[in-house]
Parts: C-alpha cells; sequence; structure tokens
C-alpha cells in the first residue's frame, strides 16, 4: 500500500491545531508521549519536527513524522505524529529556556490560529509556553487567552479552568494585583457573566446556569468597612444582570465560597483575579483540569499546568491534562459540528 492510499484510508472528521508551547518545556514531551495512543481526530502539530525527533529520542520512543499539508484528510496512527513544520531558531536543549526562540513559539501559536480562523481546522488545542522568556525575546505576550482574543479580533474574552466537580473562572486574568481592583468594572463583570452565562448553555448544555460570584476583598468587603468594590462594582452588575433572569448568587466571600453546599448548586464559580480561584482549581484537580477560553469565535481548550521544564526530556511529566485538553476540544468541535 502507498502512502499516500494508507492517508486515504483513514478519513477525519475532527481536525485539531495543536501547538506544544515552549520547546524547552514539557509540551514536546507531551506530544510523543500522547502520540502513543490512538485519537478520533486529526491532531496536527504546529512545531519543530527536529525538535519532536530529538526530544522522542531523548524519551526513548519511535515516532514518524508525517508532514502536514493543508486539506490532508487523514488520522495519525498509535507512533505517527502529523506535523506542520515551524522552525525554531536554534535548536532546543530541554529544560534550559532560550529567548532565541521566543518567536518561534509565538510563530506556532499564530499559524495554528490563522489556519483554524480560515476553517482549515476545528479548533486549537495549546501545550504550555513561558511567558517570561517570549517577553524577554521582545514579544509583548500575557498568555495565550490574551493572544487569541487580539488575533481573532475579540474585545473580551473569559478563562475558564474546568475539573470535575468545579469550573472556575476569572474576571481578570495575567495583570499584576496591583491593578485588579481598577480592572474590575461594572462593564467588565456584565460582560464576563454573560459570556460564561452563554457559554454554559452553548458549550455545557446548562439551559438555566447558577453562577456563583466571589468578591473582591476579604469577607466580601465585611460591609464596606474592608473594601467598597463588592457595594459599589460587583453587586450592581450582577442586580443589573439578574433582572435578564440569570441566576446568580454573590458576591459570596471567596475564603467560604469553595464550599459542598455551594459548589453543587454552582455550575460556575466566578472569581475576581488569577490567583483567587486558580489554586481551589488546582488543589482539587490539578493534572485533570482543562483550560478553555469562553467568548471566543472558535473553539481552544489547554493544559492546567505550565511548562515544567524540571521535567522537560525526562518522560516524568503527567499527560493527564493534555489528554483532557484534546478530548474537551473533540467534544465541544462534535457540539458545533
Ligand atoms: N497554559 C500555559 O501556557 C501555562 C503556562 N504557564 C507558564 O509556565 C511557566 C512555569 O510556571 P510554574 O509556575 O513553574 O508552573 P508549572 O505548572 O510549570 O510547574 C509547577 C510544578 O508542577 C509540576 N508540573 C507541572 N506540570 C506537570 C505535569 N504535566 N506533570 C507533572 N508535574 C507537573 C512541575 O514539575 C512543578 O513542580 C510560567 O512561565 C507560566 O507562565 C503556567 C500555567 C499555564
Ligand atoms: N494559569 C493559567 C495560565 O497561565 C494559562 O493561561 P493562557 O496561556 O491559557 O492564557
Amino acid at each position: 500500500m502507498t502512502v499516500s492510499n494508507q492517508l486515504d484510508a483513514r478519513k477525519s472528521a475532527i481536525k485539531l491545531a495543536v501547538t506544544p508551547g515552549e520547546p524547552a518545556g514539557i509540551g514536546p514531551d507531551l506530544i510523543i508521549m500522547l502520540a502513543e495512543q490512538e485519537w478520533e481526530a486529526q491532531l496536527v502539530i504546529f512545531a519543530d519536527r527536529d525538535l519532536l525527533r530529538a526530544r522522542a529520542a531523548l524519551l526513548g520512543k519511535k515516532i514518524d513524522i508525517i508532514p502536514y499539508s493543508k486539506g490532508m484528510d487523514y488520522i495519525q496512527k498509535p507512533g505517527e505524529i502529523i506535523v506542520n513544520h515551524v522552525p525554531c531558531a536554534k535548536e532546543p536543549i530541554a529544560g534550559i529556556l532560550d529567548s532565541e526562540n521566543g518567536h518561534y513559539v509565538v510563530n506556532t501559536l499564530r499559524l495554528a490560529c490563522e489556519a483554524n480562523m480560515e476553517g482549515e481546522f476545528n479548533a486549537v488545542v495549546t501545550g504550555p509556553v513561558h511567558k517570561g522568556i517570549i517577553n524577554k525575546a521582545g514579544v509583548s505576550f500575557s498568555g495565550h487567552t490574551e493572544y487569541f482574543a487580539v488575533q481573532s479580533n475579540t474585545a473580551d474574552v473569559v478563562m475558564m479552568l474546568a475539573t470535575d466537580g468545579l469550573r472556575v473562572c476569572l474576571a481578570t486574568t495575567h495583570i499584576p494585583l496591583a491593578y485588579v481592583s481598577k480592572a474590575i468594572t461594572r462593564e467588565r463583570i456584565e460582560k464576563v457573566v454573560g459570556i460564561m452565562h452563554a457559554d454554559l448553555q452553548q458549550k455545557f448544555g446548562i439551559e438555566h446556569p447558577t453562577i456563583y460570584v466571589c468578591g473582591l476583598n476579604p469577607h466580601a468587603g465585611e460591609d464596606g468597612h474592608l473594601g467598597r468594590e463588592e457595594i459599589e462594582v460587583i453587586t450592581p452588575a450582577l442586580d443589573r444582570l439578574r433582572e435578564s433572569g440569570m441566576n446568580l448568587v454573590g458576591p459570596l466571600p471567596a475564603d467560604t465560597i469553595f464550599q459542598p453546599k455551594y459548589l453543587e448548586k454552582a455550575d460556575a464559580v466566578l472569581a475576581m483575579y488569577h490567583d483567587q480561584g486558580l489554586p481551589v482549581l488546582k488543589f482539587k484537580g490539578f493534572g485533570n483540569s482543562v483550560n478553555i477560553t469562553l467568548g471566543l469565535p472558535f473553539i481552544r481548550t489547554s493544559v492546567d499546568h505550565g511548562t515544567a521544564t524540571d521535567l522537560a526530556g525526562t518522560g516524568q511529566a503527567d499527560t493527564g491534562s493534555m489528554a483532557r485538553a484534546i478530548n474537551k476540544a473533540i467534544k465541544l468541535a462534535k457540539l458545533k459540528l
């Protein structure tokens, strides 16, 4: 059987554009480890093919690289990796960050996003990037969430991390703590809750979502004695949204909102900032969670962890979150078919 016959024989329905992220991190390892299993979608990896070959050799894994060409309709078999080659500037060393490859990382994201927006793919799945080294390379970059919003001309998007029994969304994402209070405006809260509500209905099939909302200050401001954002910003925004029939609870103190009696009623919890919500989520489900960007005009899922350079090339990286990110993207893509 010729290669083209083999390729023709395996038709795919769902196509995912996958970026491994930082080349010195565990992203390439995850791609190689997950290539050992069968997937019900075509996974096209936007990465340097030589990086994947070298990392596979380091991990003692045998892989076959299949070059991707536009329109190719083929699902990889275990051991095969379909690659849309994006060259690194410099040969990466597992575990050692190098700003010379900062532009490479952003190129993989740009190309995957563009191909996806042109309709070539059903979703984008991202591995972890190192925000610091990208900035060191001279590219202003605060995260995939913000990057894809700009690339797709979307004014407001929402970061959600989801694990079994808990979905946490963030009102603000990658900004210094000192800027959080100013970023929490009535308009932002209304937009974020509106996006959450719509996506809980459309992406998660929840007809009447219940959203629990954290306060910003200790004890949700203690009637204004410990901060006034709850009184002046969050409550008026929620009250306005309630007029349209949304089921919203809060603002509640963030230190007690994450308890079973609330969580069993909550379809999602809105935290005001990154480290208010994500430590709880990761304590519950690190390695078994998926990051989903709500409000984008396309499906984008990602891992719950970072670049873990301490584990790159060791074979010790847990593939659980990346596998979930791929499976969630497939599930969401099927809903849209
Ligand atoms: N989706 C993304 O692109 C994300 C990127 N990051 C970036 O990652 C970089 C490093 O961040 P850190 O705070 O050190 O977090 P990290 O998640 O890379 O590492 C924290 C700890 O968790 C362990 N760990 C992480 N992923 C693991 C896995 N799959 N299997 C087993 N152990 C794992 C690491 O070994 C380390 O001990 C930062 O630049 C950060 O911005 C962080 C979170 C998400
Ligand atoms: N803590 C989540 C994180 O840093 C990943 O964000 P993003 O790169 O998906 O925007």
